[in-house]
């Protein structure tokens, strides 16, 4: 009997300690200023960096303390680019920089992502860095992005790229509060398990540097970051390069940051730009308690499983 009431205290105590841990991501009314930069992307490397570190440091020197950049931000965006600007992932000139600035500024950043190669295989890949300048998480685009509509747009990342296996989640410390964030690149973003898996994880916000176009953009970019802010009641975050309509691929633009409600907290138009918003992660909670579909969710009918752990 003794040992039985032992056992049951030690079980209850473990899942006390883990279920607080977890919930301190979620109950936090940290407020974290993101600004996402609309890059300008052309097909100079060298060019596409500076500019990179030039838009962090403005805004971080505005307040930022999270910044993230556009999918693809030191490459024209196209399957016949990525081998000629690929970089390995420990010897990038590109991730080194933005290391660089990530620590000379104090502040988080996502670096959109960057074509990369390693083991002979190319990727596309998005990597965060902590306020000290340690990359702390990375994410290979786990949905390659193909595409035939007719008469409208034909890509086919899967012609040169390799799919991510992994997921990615960092710990985001503000003001002595922690948030988690869970990572996407674009494509990514149309798959509502992955999203859910993140929630599942206790995120509060998600991060997809994308690029949609001009004939899925208008169509469903918004639609679907709201959809994800709304499904899983959290943060999301969408930064796009800018329109230029004589790059081979024209980019949608219109970066924005949905509310767990799914209201728009902020969204740039299609030309070059920072913008700028507050998350105020106390939303997330609160909308939690007013409308819990989360929380309410039927695991005795239906779940989602993490094969990926
Ligand atoms: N770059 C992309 O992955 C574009 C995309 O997802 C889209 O739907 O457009």
């Amino acid at each position: 009997m003794l040992r039985v009431l032992g056992q049951n205290f030690l079980k209850k105590s473990i899942a006390t300690k883990f279920s607080s841990r977890m919930s301190h991501f979620i109950k936090t009314d940290m407020k974290l200023n993101i600004a996402l930069c609309q890059l300008d992307v052309c097909d100079d490397k060298r060019t596409n960096i500076d500019n990179a570190v030039k838009n962090i440091r403005e805004a971080a020197n505005k307040g930022a303390n999270l910044v993230m950049l556009p999918e693809c931000f030191n490459s024209p965006y196209g399957t016949k680019h990525f081998p000629q600007y690929a970089e390995g992932l420990e010897d990038s000139e590109t991730l080194s920089a933005i290391s660089s600035v990530a620590s000379e500024k104090n502040i988080y950043i996502v670096a959109g992502s960057i074509p990369t190669i390693e083991n002979g295989k190319y990727y596309n890949t998005s990597c965060a860095y902590n306020t000290k300048g340690e990359r702390i998480a990375v994410l290979r685009k786990v949905h390659l992005f193909d595409i035939n509509v007719p008469g409208k747009i034909v890509f086919q990342e899967s012609e040169i790229l390799t799919a991510g296996d992994q997921f990615a989640t960092f710990e985001l410390e503000h003001d002595d509060k922690t948030i988690k964030v869970g990572m996407g690149i674009c494509f990514d973003i149309r798959f509502a398990e992955m999203a859910q898996i993140y929630q599942k994880q206790n995120c509060s916000l998600l991060v997809y540097p994308g690029a949609f176009n001009m004939t899925t953009g208008p169509a469903h970019w918004e639609l679907l970051a709201r959809a994800r802010a709304v499904d899983n009641q959290l943060f999301v975050a969408l930064c796009s390069p800018a329109r230029n309509t004589s790059s081979g691929y024209v980019a949608y633009g219109h970066s924005l940051i949905v509310d767990p409600w799914g209201s728009k907290v902020v969204e740039a138009d299609e030309n070059p730009t920072v913008v700028f918003g507050e998350a105020d992660f106390s939303k997330v909670s609160e909308l939690r308690d007013q409308i819990p579909s989360v929380k309410n969710k039927r695991s005795d009918l239906y779940t989602l499983i993490n094969h990926n752990k």
